[in-house]
Protein backbone atom coordinates (compact mmCIF):
# COMPACT_ATOMS: atom_id res chain seq x y z
CA UNK A 1 0.00 0.00 0.00
CA UNK A 2 1.66 3.60 -0.87
CA UNK A 3 2.03 6.24 1.33
CA UNK A 4 -0.20 9.04 0.70
CA UNK A 5 -0.61 12.79 2.31
CA UNK A 6 -4.16 14.40 2.44
CA UNK A 7 -4.27 18.14 1.76
CA UNK A 8 -6.91 20.60 2.51
CA UNK A 9 -6.54 23.98 1.30
CA UNK A 10 -10.09 26.04 2.71
CA UNK A 11 -10.30 29.20 0.44
CA UNK A 12 -13.48 31.51 0.96
CA UNK A 13 -15.57 30.22 -2.22
CA UNK A 14 -14.12 26.83 -2.09
CA UNK A 15 -12.41 23.84 -0.23
CA UNK A 16 -9.72 22.41 -2.24
CA UNK A 17 -7.91 18.59 -1.67
CA UNK A 18 -5.40 16.94 -3.01
CA UNK A 19 -4.28 13.47 -2.04
CA UNK A 20 -0.43 13.23 -2.59
CA UNK A 21 1.31 9.57 -2.59
CA UNK A 22 4.63 10.05 -1.08
CA UNK A 23 7.51 8.44 -2.58
CA UNK A 24 10.69 7.09 -1.04
CA UNK A 25 10.20 9.41 1.96
CA UNK A 26 10.69 12.37 -0.23
CA UNK A 27 9.19 12.65 -3.81
CA UNK A 28 5.61 14.04 -4.13
CA UNK A 29 2.99 12.88 -6.55
CA UNK A 30 -0.34 14.04 -7.14
CA UNK A 31 -2.96 11.28 -7.29
CA UNK A 32 -6.24 12.80 -6.84
CA UNK A 33 -7.68 16.48 -6.58
CA UNK A 34 -10.67 17.56 -6.42
CA UNK A 35 -12.55 20.71 -4.57
CA UNK A 36 -16.10 21.98 -3.29
CA UNK A 37 -17.61 24.89 -4.57
CA UNK A 38 -20.40 26.80 -2.86
CA UNK A 39 -23.27 28.62 -4.42
CA UNK A 40 -25.94 30.22 -2.32
CA UNK A 41 -28.15 26.54 -1.89
CA UNK A 42 -25.90 24.33 -3.63
CA UNK A 43 -23.00 22.77 -3.47
CA UNK A 44 -20.68 21.02 -6.11
CA UNK A 45 -18.32 18.32 -5.77
CA UNK A 46 -15.94 17.73 -8.38
CA UNK A 47 -12.93 15.19 -8.20
CA UNK A 48 -10.16 14.46 -10.81
CA UNK A 49 -7.27 11.72 -11.24
CA UNK A 50 -3.65 11.95 -11.55
CA UNK A 51 -4.10 12.68 -15.08
CA UNK A 52 -6.54 15.34 -14.90
CA UNK A 53 -9.47 13.49 -15.86
CA UNK A 54 -12.41 13.93 -14.30
CA UNK A 55 -13.74 11.13 -12.23
CA UNK A 56 -16.63 12.59 -9.84
CA UNK A 57 -18.50 16.37 -10.45
CA UNK A 58 -22.37 16.38 -8.83
CA UNK A 59 -24.18 18.95 -7.22
CA UNK A 60 -26.07 18.70 -3.83
CA UNK A 61 -28.83 21.07 -2.26
CA UNK A 62 -27.63 22.27 1.02
CA UNK A 63 -30.06 21.53 2.92
CA UNK A 64 -29.76 18.07 1.99
CA UNK A 65 -26.12 16.88 2.13
CA UNK A 66 -23.00 18.79 4.37
CA UNK A 67 -20.35 19.40 2.07
CA UNK A 68 -17.62 18.45 4.58
CA UNK A 69 -19.61 15.38 5.44
CA UNK A 70 -19.75 14.56 1.79
CA UNK A 71 -16.37 14.92 1.12
CA UNK A 72 -15.27 12.45 3.96
CA UNK A 73 -17.52 9.97 2.46
CA UNK A 74 -16.21 10.34 -0.55
CA UNK A 75 -12.66 10.22 0.17
CA UNK A 76 -13.05 7.48 2.40
CA UNK A 77 -15.27 5.07 -0.07
CA UNK A 78 -11.95 5.95 -2.68
CA UNK A 79 -9.75 5.38 -0.39
CA UNK A 80 -10.59 2.39 0.88
CA UNK A 81 -7.49 0.13 1.14
CA UNK A 82 -5.51 1.60 -1.28
CA UNK A 83 -3.51 3.95 0.85
CA UNK A 84 -2.06 4.47 3.43
CA UNK A 85 -2.89 7.93 5.26
CA UNK A 86 0.45 9.42 7.25
CA UNK A 87 -1.03 12.29 7.33
CA UNK A 88 -3.24 15.41 6.73
CA UNK A 89 -1.67 19.16 5.65
CA UNK A 90 -3.85 22.08 6.35
CA UNK A 91 -4.02 25.52 5.49
CA UNK A 92 -5.01 27.72 8.06
CA UNK A 93 -5.46 31.02 7.58
CA UNK A 94 -4.24 32.91 10.66
CA UNK A 95 -1.37 32.15 12.64
CA UNK A 96 -1.16 35.46 14.55
CA UNK A 97 1.83 36.85 16.33
CA UNK A 98 3.44 33.08 17.66
CA UNK A 99 2.52 30.76 14.69
CA UNK A 100 5.76 31.35 12.32
CA UNK A 101 5.83 27.92 10.71
CA UNK A 102 3.70 24.99 10.00
CA UNK A 103 3.08 22.85 13.73
CA UNK A 104 1.51 19.83 14.79
CA UNK A 105 -2.14 20.12 15.39
CA UNK A 106 -2.25 19.21 19.47
CA UNK A 107 -5.66 19.74 21.34
CA UNK A 108 -3.42 23.18 23.03
CA UNK A 109 -2.57 24.45 19.53
CA UNK A 110 -6.14 24.17 18.55
CA UNK A 111 -7.35 26.26 21.08
CA UNK A 112 -5.05 28.58 20.35
CA UNK A 113 -6.11 28.35 16.54
CA UNK A 114 -9.62 29.33 17.81
CA UNK A 115 -8.43 32.01 19.64
CA UNK A 116 -7.29 33.79 16.72
CA UNK A 117 -11.08 33.78 15.59
CA UNK A 118 -11.33 37.19 16.00
CA UNK A 119 -8.31 38.05 13.87
CA UNK A 120 -9.75 36.81 10.70
CA UNK A 121 -13.57 35.84 11.88
CA UNK A 122 -14.90 34.32 8.36
CA UNK A 123 -11.87 32.36 7.01
CA UNK A 124 -10.37 31.16 10.47
CA UNK A 125 -13.25 28.56 11.44
CA UNK A 126 -13.80 27.77 7.26
CA UNK A 127 -10.06 26.50 7.43
CA UNK A 128 -10.33 25.25 10.57
CA UNK A 129 -13.11 23.27 9.94
CA UNK A 130 -11.72 20.85 8.03
CA UNK A 131 -9.26 20.01 11.27
CA UNK A 132 -12.14 19.63 13.36
CA UNK A 133 -13.69 17.08 10.37
CA UNK A 134 -10.74 15.26 10.73
CA UNK A 135 -10.32 15.02 14.88
CA UNK A 136 -13.56 13.73 14.68
CA UNK A 137 -13.47 11.25 11.92
CA UNK A 138 -9.94 10.30 11.91
CA UNK A 139 -8.27 11.55 15.61
CA UNK A 140 -5.52 8.60 14.79
CA UNK A 141 -4.28 11.22 12.10
CA UNK A 142 -1.13 13.60 12.21
CA UNK A 143 -2.65 16.95 11.09
CA UNK A 144 0.04 19.50 10.12
CA UNK A 145 -1.51 23.42 10.21
CA UNK A 146 0.18 25.32 7.83
CA UNK A 147 -0.34 29.16 8.19
CA UNK A 148 -1.35 31.82 5.13
CA UNK A 149 0.40 34.61 7.07
CA UNK A 150 4.10 32.96 8.22
CA UNK A 151 5.20 33.67 4.68
CA UNK A 152 5.40 37.39 5.67
CA UNK A 153 7.34 36.88 8.98
CA UNK A 154 10.24 38.75 6.75
CA UNK A 155 8.19 41.61 6.92
CA UNK A 156 10.17 45.01 8.61
CA UNK A 157 8.50 45.74 12.21
CA UNK A 158 8.01 49.27 10.45
CA UNK A 159 5.71 47.23 7.69
CA UNK A 160 3.51 45.51 10.53
CA UNK A 161 2.69 48.67 12.57
CA UNK A 162 -0.70 49.46 11.96
CA UNK A 163 -0.97 53.77 13.13
CA UNK A 164 -3.37 53.48 15.88
CA UNK A 165 -2.74 53.87 19.50
CA UNK A 166 -0.28 51.55 21.28
CA UNK A 167 -2.12 49.12 23.08
CA UNK A 168 -3.95 47.74 19.79
CA UNK A 169 -0.35 46.55 18.62
CA UNK A 170 0.29 45.03 21.93
CA UNK A 171 -3.06 43.38 21.63
CA UNK A 172 -2.02 41.89 18.20
CA UNK A 173 -3.90 44.02 16.50
CA UNK A 174 -1.23 44.61 13.73
CA UNK A 175 -0.23 43.92 10.02
CA UNK A 176 -0.09 40.18 9.27
CA UNK A 177 -0.25 40.11 5.46
CA UNK A 178 -2.07 36.43 4.02
CA UNK A 179 -1.83 34.34 0.84
CA UNK A 180 1.41 33.07 2.18
CA UNK A 181 0.80 29.56 0.88
CA UNK A 182 0.42 31.05 -2.66
CA UNK A 183 3.28 33.13 -2.16
CA UNK A 184 5.89 30.53 -0.83
CA UNK A 185 5.02 28.28 -3.87
CA UNK A 186 5.19 31.17 -6.44
CA UNK A 187 8.85 32.24 -5.00
CA UNK A 188 10.13 28.22 -5.18
CA UNK A 189 9.03 28.20 -8.93
CA UNK A 190 10.36 31.51 -9.44
CA UNK A 191 13.84 29.81 -7.95
CA UNK A 192 13.21 27.04 -11.03
CA UNK A 193 12.43 29.21 -13.64
CA UNK A 194 13.17 32.31 -13.17
CA UNK A 195 16.03 33.36 -10.71
CA UNK A 196 16.61 36.80 -11.40
CA UNK A 197 12.81 37.71 -10.38
CA UNK A 198 12.82 35.44 -7.37
CA UNK A 199 15.96 37.21 -6.39
CA UNK A 200 14.73 40.51 -7.62
CA UNK A 201 12.41 43.49 -6.97
CA UNK A 202 8.97 41.26 -8.27
CA UNK A 203 5.16 42.05 -7.51
CA UNK A 204 3.44 38.88 -7.08
CA UNK A 205 -0.16 38.98 -7.49
CA UNK A 206 -2.55 36.44 -6.05
CA UNK A 207 -6.20 37.56 -7.60
CA UNK A 208 -8.91 34.75 -6.62
CA UNK A 209 -11.76 35.73 -4.70
CA UNK A 210 -9.33 36.97 -2.40
CA UNK A 211 -6.40 38.76 -3.50
CA UNK A 212 -3.70 40.37 -2.50
CA UNK A 213 -0.35 41.54 -3.80
CA UNK A 214 3.25 40.72 -1.99
CA UNK A 215 6.21 42.53 -2.69
CA UNK A 216 9.13 39.88 -3.39
CA UNK A 217 12.53 41.33 -2.57
CA UNK A 218 15.32 39.41 -3.20
CA UNK A 219 13.20 36.32 -2.57
CA UNK A 220 11.43 37.39 1.07
CA UNK A 221 8.29 39.24 1.70
CA UNK A 222 8.62 42.57 1.99
CA UNK A 223 5.40 44.18 1.99
CA UNK A 224 1.96 43.14 1.04
CA UNK A 225 -1.87 44.58 0.16
CA UNK A 226 -3.80 42.57 3.22
CA UNK A 227 -2.72 43.63 6.70
CA UNK A 228 -4.43 42.90 9.73
CA UNK A 229 -7.07 41.18 8.05
CA UNK A 230 -8.50 39.74 4.86
CA UNK A 231 -10.67 42.71 3.96
CA UNK A 232 -7.74 44.74 3.63
CA UNK A 233 -5.80 45.80 -0.06
CA UNK A 234 -7.21 44.84 -3.36
CA UNK A 235 -10.83 45.36 -3.89
CA UNK A 236 -12.15 41.24 -3.92
CA UNK A 237 -14.73 39.08 -4.89
CA UNK A 238 -17.36 40.41 -2.67
CA UNK A 239 -14.87 42.21 0.05
CA UNK A 240 -14.29 46.14 -0.22
CA UNK A 241 -10.30 45.83 0.77
CA UNK A 242 -9.04 49.21 1.73
CA UNK A 243 -11.45 51.96 2.31
CA UNK A 244 -11.69 54.78 4.62
CA UNK A 245 -12.60 53.70 7.78
CA UNK A 246 -14.75 56.65 7.58
CA UNK A 247 -17.49 54.91 5.63
CA UNK A 248 -17.65 52.47 8.62
CA UNK A 249 -18.44 55.24 10.93
CA UNK A 250 -20.64 56.93 8.39
CA UNK A 251 -22.61 52.99 8.29
CA UNK A 252 -22.56 52.72 12.49
CA UNK A 253 -23.65 56.35 13.02
CA UNK A 254 -26.05 57.02 10.09
CA UNK A 255 -27.40 53.61 9.45
CA UNK A 256 -27.75 52.19 12.83
CA UNK A 257 -25.39 49.52 11.29
CA UNK A 258 -24.95 46.32 14.28
CA UNK A 259 -21.86 44.06 13.69
CA UNK A 260 -23.53 41.97 11.65
CA UNK A 261 -24.48 44.31 9.44
CA UNK A 262 -21.15 45.57 8.94
CA UNK A 263 -19.53 42.54 8.74
CA UNK A 264 -22.25 41.26 5.86
CA UNK A 265 -21.45 44.90 4.10
CA UNK A 266 -18.12 44.53 3.87
CA UNK A 267 -17.19 40.66 3.67
CA UNK A 268 -20.03 39.82 1.40
CA UNK A 269 -21.85 42.71 -0.38
CA UNK A 270 -18.82 44.99 -1.80
CA UNK A 271 -16.42 44.52 -4.16
CA UNK A 272 -17.38 43.48 -7.39
CA UNK A 273 -20.70 42.20 -6.30
CA UNK A 274 -21.25 45.16 -4.57
CA UNK A 275 -19.86 47.64 -7.66
CA UNK A 276 -21.40 45.76 -10.39
CA UNK A 277 -24.78 44.94 -8.42
CA UNK A 278 -24.87 41.37 -10.43
CA UNK A 279 -22.11 38.59 -9.32
CA UNK A 280 -18.93 38.21 -7.64
CA UNK A 281 -17.48 35.90 -9.95
CA UNK A 282 -15.23 37.61 -12.87
CA UNK A 283 -16.64 34.63 -15.22
CA UNK A 284 -19.96 35.75 -14.53
CA UNK A 285 -19.27 39.07 -14.75
CA UNK A 286 -17.50 38.81 -18.18
CA UNK A 287 -20.30 37.01 -19.36
CA UNK A 288 -22.89 39.51 -18.70
CA UNK A 289 -20.81 42.25 -20.34
CA UNK A 290 -21.15 40.09 -23.74
CA UNK A 291 -25.14 39.19 -23.43
CA UNK A 292 -26.55 41.85 -20.99
CA UNK A 293 -28.97 44.07 -22.68
CA UNK A 294 -29.33 46.70 -19.94
CA UNK A 295 -26.93 49.56 -20.66
CA UNK A 296 -26.97 50.84 -17.69
CA UNK A 297 -26.23 47.59 -15.63
CA UNK A 298 -23.37 46.84 -18.44
CA UNK A 299 -22.23 50.24 -16.91
CA UNK A 300 -21.77 49.02 -13.35
CA UNK A 301 -20.48 46.10 -14.67
CA UNK A 302 -18.10 47.92 -16.63
CA UNK A 303 -17.45 50.30 -13.49
CA UNK A 304 -16.35 47.08 -11.22
CA UNK A 305 -13.95 45.44 -13.61
CA UNK A 306 -12.03 49.03 -13.80
CA UNK A 307 -12.00 49.76 -10.14
CA UNK A 308 -10.64 46.57 -9.95
CA UNK A 309 -7.84 47.04 -12.61
CA UNK A 310 -7.39 50.87 -10.72
CA UNK A 311 -6.80 48.88 -7.13
CA UNK A 312 -4.32 46.65 -8.38
CA UNK A 313 -2.14 49.13 -10.49
CA UNK A 314 -2.35 51.56 -7.62
CA UNK A 315 -0.84 49.02 -5.10
CA UNK A 316 1.86 47.86 -7.36
CA UNK A 317 2.73 51.44 -7.72
CA UNK A 318 2.96 51.78 -4.00
CA UNK A 319 5.04 48.80 -3.81
CA UNK A 320 7.48 49.44 -6.43
CA UNK A 321 8.00 52.60 -4.54
CA UNK A 322 8.43 50.28 -1.21
CA UNK A 323 10.91 48.35 -3.14
CA UNK A 324 12.82 51.23 -4.74
CA UNK A 325 11.74 49.47 -8.35
CA UNK A 326 10.30 46.26 -9.70
CA UNK A 327 11.45 43.60 -12.11
CA UNK A 328 9.00 41.26 -12.57
CA UNK A 329 4.85 41.28 -12.35
CA UNK A 330 3.74 37.22 -11.15
CA UNK A 331 -0.11 36.90 -11.37
CA UNK A 332 -1.60 33.37 -10.36
CA UNK A 333 -4.93 32.59 -8.91
CA UNK A 334 -8.33 32.06 -10.46
CA UNK A 335 -8.43 35.44 -11.45
CA UNK A 336 -4.54 36.08 -12.26
CA UNK A 337 -4.25 32.72 -14.22
CA UNK A 338 -7.12 32.78 -16.62
CA UNK A 339 -8.39 36.33 -16.77
CA UNK A 340 -6.65 38.15 -19.70
CA UNK A 341 -8.47 41.19 -20.10
CA UNK A 342 -7.62 42.01 -16.48
CA UNK A 343 -3.76 41.96 -17.15
CA UNK A 344 -3.89 43.46 -19.70
CA UNK A 345 -6.07 46.76 -18.00
CA UNK A 346 -3.00 46.52 -15.59
CA UNK A 347 -0.19 45.86 -17.88
CA UNK A 348 -1.11 48.78 -19.82
CA UNK A 349 -1.52 51.26 -16.72
CA UNK A 350 2.28 50.82 -15.96
CA UNK A 351 3.73 51.16 -19.38
CA UNK A 352 5.04 54.05 -18.14
CA UNK A 353 7.28 52.22 -16.29
CA UNK A 354 8.67 50.43 -19.34
CA UNK A 355 6.05 47.44 -19.06
CA UNK A 356 5.66 46.05 -22.74
CA UNK A 357 2.61 43.99 -22.53
CA UNK A 358 2.54 40.78 -25.62
CA UNK A 359 -1.32 40.99 -26.14
CA UNK A 360 -1.46 38.00 -28.19
CA UNK A 361 0.90 35.74 -25.25
CA UNK A 362 -1.46 37.16 -22.59
CA UNK A 363 -4.74 35.89 -24.66
CA UNK A 364 -3.48 32.95 -24.72
CA UNK A 365 -2.23 32.91 -20.85
CA UNK A 366 1.55 32.28 -22.00
CA UNK A 367 3.97 31.99 -19.08
CA UNK A 368 5.85 34.73 -20.26
CA UNK A 369 3.31 37.18 -21.29
CA UNK A 370 5.47 40.73 -21.85
CA UNK A 371 7.91 41.32 -25.09
CA UNK A 372 11.36 40.38 -24.55
CA UNK A 373 12.30 44.58 -24.37
CA UNK A 374 10.12 44.98 -21.50
CA UNK A 375 11.09 46.53 -18.70
CA UNK A 376 9.16 44.70 -16.54
CA UNK A 377 8.85 40.97 -17.00
CA UNK A 378 5.46 39.63 -16.53
CA UNK A 379 4.64 36.25 -16.21
CA UNK A 380 1.49 33.74 -15.29
CA UNK A 381 2.10 31.23 -12.98
CA UNK A 382 -0.87 28.67 -11.83
CA UNK A 383 -0.08 28.53 -8.15
CA UNK A 384 -0.27 25.48 -5.99
CA UNK A 385 -1.16 25.67 -2.22
CA UNK A 386 -1.32 22.06 -1.67
CA UNK A 387 1.89 21.66 -2.57
CA UNK A 388 3.92 23.87 -0.18
CA UNK A 389 1.04 22.16 2.50
CA UNK A 390 2.17 18.69 1.40
CA UNK A 391 5.95 19.50 1.25
CA UNK A 392 5.62 21.00 5.36
CA UNK A 393 3.52 18.05 6.53
CA UNK A 394 6.54 15.50 5.02
CA UNK A 395 9.13 16.36 8.12
CA UNK A 396 6.72 15.65 10.71
CA UNK A 397 5.56 12.22 9.12
CA UNK A 398 9.21 10.93 8.18
CA UNK A 399 9.15 8.04 10.92
CA UNK A 400 5.88 6.93 9.39
CA UNK A 401 7.05 6.83 5.43
N1 LIG B 1 -11.76 31.02 -16.16
C1 LIG B 1 -11.84 32.08 -15.36
N2 LIG B 1 -11.86 33.34 -15.88
C2 LIG B 1 -11.94 34.42 -15.07
N3 LIG B 1 -12.01 34.34 -13.74
C3 LIG B 1 -12.00 33.15 -13.18
C4 LIG B 1 -11.90 31.93 -13.94
N4 LIG B 1 -11.91 30.88 -13.09
C5 LIG B 1 -12.02 31.41 -11.86
N5 LIG B 1 -12.08 32.75 -11.90
C6 LIG B 1 -12.19 33.69 -10.76
O1 LIG B 1 -11.42 33.18 -9.69
C7 LIG B 1 -12.20 33.12 -8.50
C8 LIG B 1 -11.77 31.92 -7.66
O2 LIG B 1 -10.39 32.02 -7.44
P1 LIG B 1 -9.63 30.99 -6.49
O3 LIG B 1 -8.21 31.41 -6.45
O4 LIG B 1 -9.89 29.59 -6.96
O5 LIG B 1 -10.38 31.30 -5.14
P2 LIG B 1 -10.30 30.83 -3.64
O6 LIG B 1 -9.06 30.00 -3.48
O7 LIG B 1 -10.24 32.14 -2.92
O8 LIG B 1 -11.54 30.08 -3.36
C9 LIG B 1 -13.63 33.05 -8.97
O9 LIG B 1 -14.49 33.61 -8.02
C10 LIG B 1 -13.60 33.87 -10.25
O10 LIG B 1 -13.81 35.24 -9.97
C1 LIG C 1 -6.94 35.41 3.07
C2 LIG C 1 -7.90 35.29 1.95
O1 LIG C 1 -8.37 36.27 1.41
O2 LIG C 1 -8.18 34.06 1.55
P1 LIG C 1 -9.14 33.67 0.34
O3 LIG C 1 -8.44 34.08 -0.90
O4 LIG C 1 -9.28 32.18 0.45
O5 LIG C 1 -10.42 34.39 0.54
MG1 LIG D 1 -7.35 30.37 -2.52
Amino acid sequence: MSDVIIVFNAGSSSLKFTVFQIEKKTTIKKLIKGRLEYDIDTFHFFASDQNDQLIEHATYPLSQKKPLEHLFSWLAEHEQGRHNIVGVGHRIVHGGPNFLAPVQVTPEVLVQLEALTPFAPLHQPQTLAPVHAITDYRPDLIQIACFDTAFHRTMPDIARLLPLPRRYADKGVCRYGFHGLSYDFLTQRLCQIDPALANGKTVLAHLGNGASLCALKEGKSLETTMGFSALDGLMMGSRCGMIDPGALLYMIKEEKADWNTVVNTLYHQSGLLGVSGVSSDMRVLREHMTTEPDTVLRGHIQQALSLSAYRIVEEIGALAAIMEGLDGLVFTAGIGEHDALLRQDVCLALGWLGLKLDREANMRHASIISCPDSAIRVRVEPTHEELVICQNVIPFVQDRL
